[in-house]
């Protein structure tokens, strides 16, 4: 990557969002964390340059990976925008993975110099590297992100550098580095690893800006000033961009170690809270909070999620509490959600649940196409498509992963893997991952349409369908259902409920019960539900 030290304001970059917000609300407060930690924009953008200035004299330079596995701290909103500004490339690292998860992905990165690891996953970290220079991997600095609240000696392993001391040797008056070229890469960010082992999607400066810009105008951010708590991962796609997007409009980040309904209401109530986001948990989280934790709402408050949905009685629930629901369609490689619509309360219908609405989607065209003549469906409420995407605001790429790269852009369009309807007035319906549709009798189905109706049945806590295929290589429906604590239920019982509440080439053939692999981001790991099934596991 060519850089250069002059700003000539024709590169864009989210970089310029923070200065902007140092010139603009340089007394307003950016951060806040644990209540006492208080960082005003002003601050924040000098600790970057500081940041920024730092790395450089560690010998980080332009096109290095820096890595950095961190909960969403001030540090770690710091990274997003300290290590651009060294011409770096920033890698947030999902902190809920295992040691040997964690090796796999630093083997991708490969080769980096330095990775910032919050004191909580510093033997994670230290099991991962150990696993990975056993093959290639020269041992990588480790700055230790302490706790805000801690003493830092304490904590420091031998051979890693404090973050607070990282700070102390950087210059205020560093240039950042602004890069010649806006394709250039600002991160890279890993998909879920859903369908396999997560993939690196290499964001652009260019696309993390106009997504930023994207955000702001989908989220309704402009109205007033947000106040955005961090329930979303930063993470997942440095945290759907607002990372950069809250700079951009000056609003104020409120840093959450851990997530809880306490922690939001409380958050809620003392600092103001307009905005936040993040996986559906969240939304069952407030759902079952108990009774002394939630409160009325003071004022309105935005909560969108994005991933397969809860049952409606969840999403119901969180509306009458008062919250202003909204759920979002995207992936890691459209930077995150990208369509987005309010949920409309008390439907009684699970379809309306995947049906993502006129095109709300901004700077992006979406689509619904044949993937082999990539000619649009018809607006006809049944022909099943592929769901794609084109624009400035996806990935440029996946690291070291050429060939998927290809296929990913193969026709021109960003290809989702994922399957949907039109509908007549146009309306995209979400029907499930490609992968995952089922053909029992030639007639295509939605896992996740049974799966939604068995998680409405009143003793089940998780459910998966996929397909088995009998010695014909027939496929059928087959069901593994994990009940709530202290139920029962034969698998008639369940079967039942879906002839009940489903058409009969829907409803599954047979139903298992047992335990569901979900990835650390809670998602369900199919691949292997699958490769149980195939193999007779279950019975
Ligand atoms: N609102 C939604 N309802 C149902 N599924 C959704 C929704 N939004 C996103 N998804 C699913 O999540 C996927 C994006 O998730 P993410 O980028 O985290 O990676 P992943 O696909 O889960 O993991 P991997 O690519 O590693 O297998 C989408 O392609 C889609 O299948």
């Amino acid at each position: 990557m060519e850089v250069s030290n002059m700003r000539d304001g024709e590169v864009e970059t989210p970089m310029s969002f923070l200065e902007g917000a140092a010139r603009t609300f340089g007394d307003k407060i950016s951060i806040i964390y644990n209540h006492h930690h208080r960082f005003s924009w002003r601050q924040t953008h000098q600790r970057c340059l500081k940041l920024a200035s730092a790395l450089a004299m560690l010998g980080i330079s332009p096109n290095d990976v820096v890595a950095a596995l961190a909960p969403n701290t001030p540090a770690m909103y710091e990274l997003h925008f300290g290590v651009p500004m060294a011409g770096a490339i920033l890698s947030a690292l999902n902190t809920k993975l295992d040691a040997s998860a964690l090796a796999q992905i630093l083997e991708q990165l490969e080769p980096f110099k330095v990775i910032f690891v919050d004191y909580q996953f510093i033997d994670s970290t230290l099991k991962a590297c150990e696993m990975v220079s056993q093959k290639t991997l020269k041992p990588p600095l480790i700055i230790l992100i302490p706790d805000y609240d801690q003493e830092p000696s304490f904590l420091v392993p031998q051979g890693t550098l404090h973050y607070n001391e990282l700070l102390a040797m950087g210059q205020e008056d560093f240039k950042a580095l602004t890069p010649s070229n806006e394709s250039d890469p600002i991160s890279v960010n890993f998909t879920s690893g859903s369908t396999g082992v997560p993939k690196g999607a290499i964001y652009s400066h260019k696309g993390a800006y106009l997504n930023s810009l994207a955000t702001i105008a989908r989220f309704n951010m402009k109205q007033k000033m947000p106040v955005f708590l961090w329930t979303v991962d930063m993470f997942r796609c440095n945290g759907w961009c607002f990372t950069w997007a809250m700079a951009a409009l000056g609003g104020t980040n409120i840093c959450l170690r851990n997530v809880s309904a306490k922690g939001i209401y409380d958050a809620i109530h003392l600092y103001k809270v307009t905005h936040f986001c993040g996986a559906p948990f969240l939304l069952d989280l407030i759902a079952d909070a108990s009774p002394s934790d939630t409160r009325p709402l003071p004022h309105a408050v935005s909560v969108t999620v994005a991933g397969v949905l809860p049952p409606l009685q969840v999403l119901n629930k969180v509306v009458e509490l008062g919250f202003d629901l909204n759920i979002g369609y995207g992936m890691t490689e459209a930077l995150g959600p990208v369509i987005l619509r309010p949920w409309k309360p008390n439907s009684e219908d699970e379809f309306t649940k995947l049906n993502y609405g006129e095109n709300s989607e901004f700077i992006q065209e979406v689509d619904v196409k044949d993937p082999e003549t990539m000619k649009s469906t018809p607006h006809d409420g049944k022909t099943i498509g592929e769901i794609m995407f084109k624009g400035n605001t996806l990935m440029v790429g996946y690291a070291k992963n050429s060939q998927e790269t290809e296929k990913a852009f193969k026709g021109g369009w960003y290809r989702t893997r994922d399957v949907g309807v039109r509908q007549i007035n146009g309306s995209i319906v979400f029907k499930d991952r490609a992968k995952d549709i089922l053909y029992p009798k030639g007639e295509a189905v939605s896992s996740i349409e049974v799966e939604a109706v068995l998680l409405n049945h009143p003793k089940v806590l998780k459910a998966a369908v996929v397909g088995r295929y009998d010695e014909c290589f027939v496929e059928s429906p087959f069901a593994v259902v994990k009940l709530k604590d202290g139920c029962s239920a034969t698998a008639e019982d369940i079967i039942q409920f879906c002839e009940d509440h489903m058409a009969t080439h829907m409803v599954p053939t047979s139903v298992m019960f047992g335990d569901l692999p979900v990835n650390s981001t809670g998602k369900l790991q199919k691949f292997l539900i699958r490769e149980k099934v195939r193999t007779n596991k279950w019975e």
